[in-house]
């Protein structure tokens, strides 16, 4: 079996979901530039409480927006393992509503709106304890086969 496989589950709900792999930027635990976000099923939704630092300021105090549609995309990837099939990014969407604070906690949940074909819509919002909403996204996932993934590194298994 694959790690991709492995990765396929099935996940109860409450379970904490595995990391794309141990260098990703998003989640990996082995990459020093990363964000380390951690992941877990709620129902429908997959949800991360998280915290970005100094490494992932823009303006002083405030997330940079790249970070934080890094950290999107990736919590999208995380949705794959409910869907049961590996996609890609396709469109990204994110809407800034308030500054993302550097230092503070936030609830980070996406789900899949629909899917047509090959395409899998899906929706996220970053959310502060207080409840009020920093931002909205959406994006567009297409499916893909296993070999996409060793396009660059033909010897790399996911
Ligand atoms: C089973 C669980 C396993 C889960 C595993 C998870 C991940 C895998 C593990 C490790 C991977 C490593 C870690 C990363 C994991 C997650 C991180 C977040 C995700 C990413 O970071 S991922 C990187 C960035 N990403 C890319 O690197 C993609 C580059 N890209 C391509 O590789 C091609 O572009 C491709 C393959 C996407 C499509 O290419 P293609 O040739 O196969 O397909 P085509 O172009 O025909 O589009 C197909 C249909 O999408 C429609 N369409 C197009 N654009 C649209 C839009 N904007 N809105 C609505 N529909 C749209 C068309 O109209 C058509 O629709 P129709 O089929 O109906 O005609």
């Amino acid at each position: 079996m694959t790690a991709l496989q492995q990765r396929i589950g099935p996940h109860p709900d409450g379970a904490h979901l595995p990391a794309h792999h141990e260098q990703c930027l998003g989640c990996g635990v082995d990459n020093p530039h990363g964000h380390h976000l951690s992941v877990h099923r709620e129902g429908d939704l997959v949800v991360a409480t998280h915290v970005f630092d100094d490494r992932h300021v823009g303006a002083p105090g405030i997330a940079h927006g790249g970070a934080v549609a890094t950290v999107l995309d990736d919590l999208y990837g995380f949705l794959l393992y409910l869907v049961g099939e590996p996609a890609v990014t396709r469109q990204l969407v994110v809407e800034y509503l308030a500054p993302v604070l550097i230092g503070t906690t936030y609830r980070l949940e996406a789900r899949v709106d629909r899917r047509e074909g090959r395409k899998l819509f899906v929706n996220a919002k970053v959310t502060a304890l207080d409840g009020r909403t920093a931002a909205t996204s959406t994006a567009v996932f297409v499916t893909v086969d296993a070999e996409h993934f060793t396009q660059a590194r033909p010897s790399s298994a996911i």
